[in-house]
């Protein structure tokens, strides 16, 4: 069992005298890395309108892309957003082309939406993926390309089927079986409290924000599911430096 230290936060998510609250689970993953979690984050009938436009407007496509050496199809289907003028992102060998975000207004709604629950924040770009059933998935990686710099905000929107994202801590460089080091494996072991996995359910809806040293210190991944069926879409809003 993980010790997560779960904070439960309730946040004006308006300006006016509404009193909509938003319920944060803050999971500090030590080490100045932290997941925030909004799984009720855009209301229900919302997220399915958005949902519905992306899956039909968005120019979706399939690229060959470059990994451990190999040329392989991606697992999913994908479309980049940015804003004129920022460095090209490049990953996995893949260069996307950059779309803009007027062609698609919903997605100035949903960044507006992450703005407000995000106060200081400030995204330029967008990752739009899209997995058509359980064999599409991401495999382990972390979004940790120069461009972000070295503590990039990634926020996460998720709609459609639930699939599990799981984060997994990178193995540490300085533990390699000890060869003349002072203390025995075992007790260099684990001398914080924090777990080195953790897994979250992102629902139809939610937002889940990476922050810190995340990318520096972590992997993430969203694995294949056999019964998850149904498509689910997730936008990644990132700030290129
Ligand atoms: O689909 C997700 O939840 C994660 C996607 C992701 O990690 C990425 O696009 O870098
Ligand atoms: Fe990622």
């Amino acid at each position: 069992m993980s010790l997560l230290k779960l904070k439960a936060v309730s946040t004006p998510t308006d300006g006016d005298n509404t009193n909509h609250t938003l319920k944060k689970r803050i999971i500090d993953l030590g080490n100045a890395s932290e997941v925030i979690y909004i799984q009720r984050f855009t209301p229900l009938d919302q997220s399915w309108n958005w949902f519905d436009y992306l899956d039909k407007h968005i120019p979706w496509t399939r690229p060959t892309i470059h990994v451990f050496g190999k040329s392989i199809v991606q697992p999913r289907d994908t479309c980049y957003v940015a804003t004129p003028g920022l460095t090209q992102l490049t990953y996995s060998g893949y260069q996307p082309h950059s779309y803009s975000w007027d062609d698609y207004p919903p997605l100035k709604d949903i960044l507006e939406a992450v703005h407000k629950a995000l106060p200081g924040s400030s995204f330029n770009s967008l990752l739009i993926n899209r997995y058509k059933g359980g064999n599409d998935y991401v495999g382990w990686h972390a979004d940790d390309e120069k461009l972000y710099g070295p503590t990039p905000e990634i926020a996460s929107v998720s709609f459609g089927c639930e699939r599990e994202f799981i984060l997994k801590k990178k193995p540490s460089k300085r533990s390699n079986g000890g060869n003349g080091s002072e203390e025995p494996a075992k007790k260099r072991l684990k001398k914080n409290n924090h777990a080195d996995k953790h897994t979250f359910t992102l629902k139809h809806g939610s937002l889940l924000v990476m922050r810190g040293y995340t990318q520096r210190d972590w992997h993430h991944s969203v694995p294949k599911r056999a019964k998850a069926e149904a498509t689910r879409i997730n936008l990644t809003f990132r700030r290129v430096l």
